[in-house]
């Protein structure tokens, strides 16, 4: 609701309630309609203040209110007409956040004062809308046509130094906000009443108040409205958008909502306020009812019941407490460590950084001072509390005794569990009983590695995505052991790191791995069958991923797929002689990607992989025909009869063999939930976010559809298991294609609800 209340002066105070960020229920909103209304009505009311309880002004419109199915009542956009048309001076007092909708009405006002903390922006382009309410037409009158643009295509939040830079608001202040926005409309009224009064005082205050508020005297408010006011022009409006069009198109990858932003800013800069709100809403149906904003505002609220977190023994959030981590380690300075020691740091948390020997100790503080350097530039003048060059807060050593006092610790050595253990022996004799032991693994066994200490309660395994410093996702693994505190503690660290947690259970690969080996699998095999690795790509790229299979294996190495491929005995010498070269354990294997490796054909650090560079090291990666023909021959060796194969099967074969390996996932409790994995796979794996993730993804196919899909796949390729459904799929189908939010209490598993 919105709270309506008098001060002692004539100001109508409207604070907007709806714990926790005040969002714009339609309750919300009738309450403020009333409210504005009341004050008109009161002769003895002559200005009104709106702002927020609880320190914050607006997160904007109720997300949740998009997806009902009837949403009937007063509308955002004719609300904010209404404060603009106040014969009243309203003013906003906008404390701690006022965001799309928030900041539309804030818009409507005649004023904005703002504290210095708060942060204002119009992010309806992350969850696939625009400001619907008339903000695309405002923002560009107030601030002109790049920055409003800027703000709408990207939905960046600025806090309110640079909102005053840019005219967003009127006044920053550092005090009491409300008493500020009060002070402030009692000054308007006072220039108002003043304006015939003749003695000098007062023709000196009246001045004061129209400096401050931008009003020619008699007139008060004219200017002040945003739908009277021209576009402020440029030169070259019509070569700016273009460019800006280009940009936009560019960053969007398929995305629909920056496109439709900028046209409606365009429809500012070409029509008059009427027609481009008009406009503006035509653009804001289309949105709304497209797919993606469903996508969107669901991957929103995906990635806050994930924080909910719960494991198969009923522990969860609830109960559990994290612990302080005042100090932290990292074991191991190679790309992922130096990633990890960064975020440390970042989230000014004191770091020690261990080495084996000193040769690597130092190449590894270079580069991470390197790395730290780099974020301090930009970050600017906020880089100073990072104070990376302070021993107390960043030390470098090869003594493990370094690591005694620290209350975490985060091993992010090679990928090798014999030296794991090794170091966790170590550690469990070295470090204090209470810290916490973190390994950073992508697929190895937490109760194994547990095993090497005395403390295995302790002992987590967190994920990084790389570079660490830079990939949101942190997959947080409990094992058997592993106490509630240890997951509430992983599950902090990663939001001080200004990262997304997500908790998962023990199994190979865990979830993302898990069920990328699959996708990766079918890759390959449609190249035996057929395919080139451009045109797998081309289809996952087009679908919206940033990378296709084939990209990212050259990006990341063969090699690293290799060494554990030969660890498991696939490949190399310990490979039983007399094994066929396309079977393994029964089941189909690809040989390509060892093939590739034996001819040193790594990926981009070799300059050859499934692609071609330009050099050692080179980024373009060009088809090969050097790999055409490899791939010619070795069907020929094979007797693969080479066919066509359609865009539809390649993304099908890829992607609905990774969403089977998600509900076999779930069924196991391995994840709670398909939002985990929905998190996962958009922030650790590159899946398109206006696509909701690959469980949304399925919900929007139909399981029925995958189904069928993959039992066809099944009856062609029946030594493929991981193409055989799920038996979840399968009971959720026979269940009646349940929607998503439904599925987990079809499971049977123990696992909880989010
Ligand atoms: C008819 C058309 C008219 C107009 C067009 C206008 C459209 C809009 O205004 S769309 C909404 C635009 N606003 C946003 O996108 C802001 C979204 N929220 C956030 O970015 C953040 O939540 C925050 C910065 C406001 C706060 O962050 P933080 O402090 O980290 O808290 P949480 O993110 O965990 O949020 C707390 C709690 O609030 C729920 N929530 C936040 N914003 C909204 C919202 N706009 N509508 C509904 N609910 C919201 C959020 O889900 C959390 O709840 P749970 O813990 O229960 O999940």
């Amino acid at each position: 609701m919105a709270q309506y209340a008098r001060n002692a002066a004539a100001v109508a105070v409207i604070r907007l309630r709806n714990p926790p960020v005040n969002a714009l229920s339609l309750t919300v909103l009738q309450a403020l309609e009333d409210g504005l209304k009341r004050a008109d009505a009161d002769p003895s009311v002559k200005a009104v203040m709106i702002c927020g309880e609880n320190g914050k002004f607006s997160a904007g419109a109720d997300i949740q209110g998009f997806s009902s199915p009837k949403r009937q009542g007063i509308a955002l956009g004719p609300l904010v007409s209404l404060i603009e048309r106040s014969e009243k001076p309203v003013v906003a007092a906008i404390e701690g956040i006022a965001l799309g909708g928030g900041l539309e009405v804030a818009l409507g006002c005649h004023f904005r004062v703002a504290h210095v903390q708060a942060r204002m922006g119009l992010p309806e382009v992350t969850i696939g809308l625009l400001p619907g309410a008339e903000g695309t037409q405002r923002l560009p009158r107030l601030i002109g046509v790049p920055a409003a643009l800027d703000l709408i295509t990207t939905g960046r939040h600025i806090p309110a130094t640079e909102a005053l830079k840019l005219g967003l608001v009127d006044e920053v202040v550092e005090e009491n906000t409300v008493e500020a926005g009060i002070r402030l409309a009692n000054k308007l009224i006072a220039s108002v009443s003043l304006e015939n009064v003749s003695s000098k005082e007062n023709r000196e205050l009246c001045k004061h108040a129209r400096i401050l508020t931008g009003c020619p005297a008699g007139q008060p408010l004219g200017p002040r409205r945003l739908s009277l006011k021209p576009i402020p022009r440029l030169p070259n409006m019509e070569a700016f958008l273009s460019e800006a069009l280009v940009k936009v198109k560019k960053q969007a990858r398929g995305c629909l909502a920056p496109e439709l932003c900028f046209q409606a800013v365009k429809a500012a800069t070409e029509q008059p306020f009427a027609d481009g709100v008009q406009r503006e809403r035509e653009l804001f149906n289309i949105l709304l009812t497209s797919g993606q904003a469903q996508a969107l505002q669901y991957a929103f609220f995906a990635e806050r019941a994930v924080q909910r977190w719960t494991t198969l023994s009923g522990a969860s959030w609830k109960s559990a407490s994290p612990q302080p981590i005042r100090r932290a380690a990292v074991i191991g300075l190679g790309t992922m460590g130096r990633g990890i020691v960064t975020s440390l740091v970042k989230a000014n948390i004191p770091v020690v950084a261990l080495e084996q020997d000193v040769e690597y100790l130092n190449t590894g503080r270079k580069a991470v001072m390197l790395l730290l350097e780099r974020e301090a530039m930009k970050m600017g003048q906020d880089a100073q509390s990072l104070d990376f060059h302070n021993p107390a807060r960043l030390q470098f050593t090869v003594d493990f005794d370094g690591l005694r006092d620290v209350d975490l610790v985060i091993e992010a050595v090679f990928e090798n569990m014999a030296l794991k253990k090794e170091i966790f022996k170590k550690l469990s004799g070295i470090c204090k009983p209470g810290a916490f032991l973190c390994t950073n693994t992508s697929a190895l066994n937490i109760d194994e590695i547990a095993s090497a200490t005395s403390h295995p309660q302790q002992v987590i395994g967190t994920h990084f995505f790389s570079p660490a410093h830079v990939m949101r996702l942190l997959e947080i693994i409990y094992g058997r052991h592993t106490s509630p505190a240890a997951i509430a503690t992983a599950m902090q660290l990663a939001k001080a790191m200004k990262k997304v947690g997500v908790v998962v259970g023990n199994c190979f690969g865990f979830v993302g791995n898990r069920m990328m080996f699959p996708y990766v699998q079918q890759a390959v095999f449609l190249l035996e069958e057929g395919s080139r690795p451009e045109n797998v790509d081309q289809v996952i790229e087009d679908f919206g991923f940033k990378i296709g299979p084939f990209r990212m294996s050259d990006l990341a190495g063969l090699d690293v797929g290799w060494r554990s491929r030969k660890g498991q005995g696939l490949t190399g010498a310990s490979l039983p002689p007399g094994t066929p070269a396309r079977q393994r354990h029964g089941r189909r294997y690809s040989p390509l990607p060892d093939l590739l490796c034996e001819q040193g054909r790594f990926g981009q650090k070799t300059g050859k992989g499934w692609y071609q560079y330009e050099k050692a090291g080179g980024r373009t990666a060009r088809p090969d025909p050097w790999l055409h023909s490899f791939l010619s021959e070795y069907r020929d060796t094979h007797q693969i009869k080479t066919r066509f194969i359609d865009q539809e099967e390649i993304l099908e074969r890829c992607l609905f063999s990774l969403i089977n390996e998600g509900f076999n996932i779930l069924a196991e409790g391995i994840a709670s939930g398909p939002e985990h994995l929905d998190v996962i796979y958009i922030n650790g794996y590159g899946w398109p976010k206006h696509k909701g993730g690959p469980m949304f993804y399925a919900s929007t196919v139909g399981l029925p559809r995958i189904l069928a899909k993959l039992q066809k796949y099944s009856e062609a390729h029946p030594d493929v298991p991981e193409l055989r459904p799920s038996a979840f799929l399968k009971k959720l189908v026979a269940a009646g294609n349940p929607p998503l939010k439904e599925w987990m209490s079809c499971s049977g598993s123990q696992s909880s609800k989010l």
